[in-house]
């Protein structure tokens, strides 16, 4: 597959899920199952406590493969995982539920939440109102909004549609560009912005990606980081530049202890 188009081909596949979800479920059958689902544990909130006892917060990633890396984890228990995250120090988990492409699963989100007790975000290519109530009833707490994916106009819909369902959102960026489209969409509260450090083109990550946007930001906003995270000295020099919050995957999933390696990175 091709790099360059991986997002348009992603989103390509994400048009004929909905379609399947739709054939699945009427609206008002999705929205009986996340009316009965698990109240939401408060995403942001676990961050914030982290944060305001002194430590890093961290959102770590249950990914079993992606499109960059491939395969990056054989022995994948989702429950497992979850419960090493927990006791790592994660404040909260991610979940990729994509098949396709990460060959995620939204069982996997349910199993991961229920081993443990952190919020989890449904981590997958949301564009659709379907989809987030979709992630709301499988337990989901916070959904992934990706500004390269969206529209401003359709980016706010699908942020009014989370917050309807009580969830919190991390709206993605890549760069300066997407940054003010977000900024232009008039968000309210509940949402926090993610730097992602991965270029969807070469699938290089840079911390730089983060840092060169840092000046940019308006004071108060709470920011992410996210993708190539891969030691305790990249937190370190994050958080000497005052980035608090880490999304982490690929790093954690290689080690035999997950949740041993997170503690060290945030030692
Ligand atoms: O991970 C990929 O290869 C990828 C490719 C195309 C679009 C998105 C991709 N990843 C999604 C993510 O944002 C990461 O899973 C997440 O930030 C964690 O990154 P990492 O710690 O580098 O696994």
């Amino acid at each position: 597959m091709s790099k360059a188009d991986i997002l348009d081909t992603i989103l390509e596949r994400k048009r004929v899920e909905i379609d399947l979800l739709a054939r699945r479920y009427t609206r008002g059958e999705l929205e009986t199952l996340a009316r009965a689902a698990p109240a939401p544990r408060g995403f942001i909130r676990a961050l914030q406590a982290r944060l305001a006892a002194g430590g890093a917060g961290v959102i770590a990633e249950i990914k079993r493969a992606s499109p960059s890396k491939g395969l990056i984890r054989e022995d994948f228990d989702p429950a497992w995982l979850a419960r090493q995250y927990e006791s790592g120090g994660a404040a909260c988990l991610s979940v990729l539920t994509d098949e396709k492409f990460f060959q995620g699963h939204n069982a996997f989100l349910v199993q991961a939440r229920a081993a443990c007790s952190l919020p989890a975000i449904r981590k997958d290519f949301l564009i659709d109102e379907t989809q987030i109530i979709e992630a709301r009833a499988i337990g989901a707490d916070a959904v992934l909004l990706i500004a390269a994916a969206l529209e401003p106009a359709r980016l706010k819909a699908l942020y009014d549609c989370a917050r309807h369902w009580q969830l919190d959102v991390l709206v993605e960026i890549h760069d300066g560009e997407e940054l003010e489209q977000v900024l232009s969409a008039g968000l309210g509260e509940g949402w926090l912005l993610g730097i992602n450090n991965r270029n969807l083109r070469t699938f290089a990550t840079s911390l730089d990606a983060t840092l060169d946007l840092l000046p940019r930001l308006p004071a108060q906003l709470p920011v992410v980081t996210e993708s190539g995270i891969g030691s305790a000295a990249d937190v370190a020099h994050m958080r000497a530049h005052g980035v608090q919050m880490f999304l982490v995957g690929e790093s954690l999933m290689r080690q035999e202890r997950p949740g041993a390696a997170l503690r060290a990175l945030i030692a």
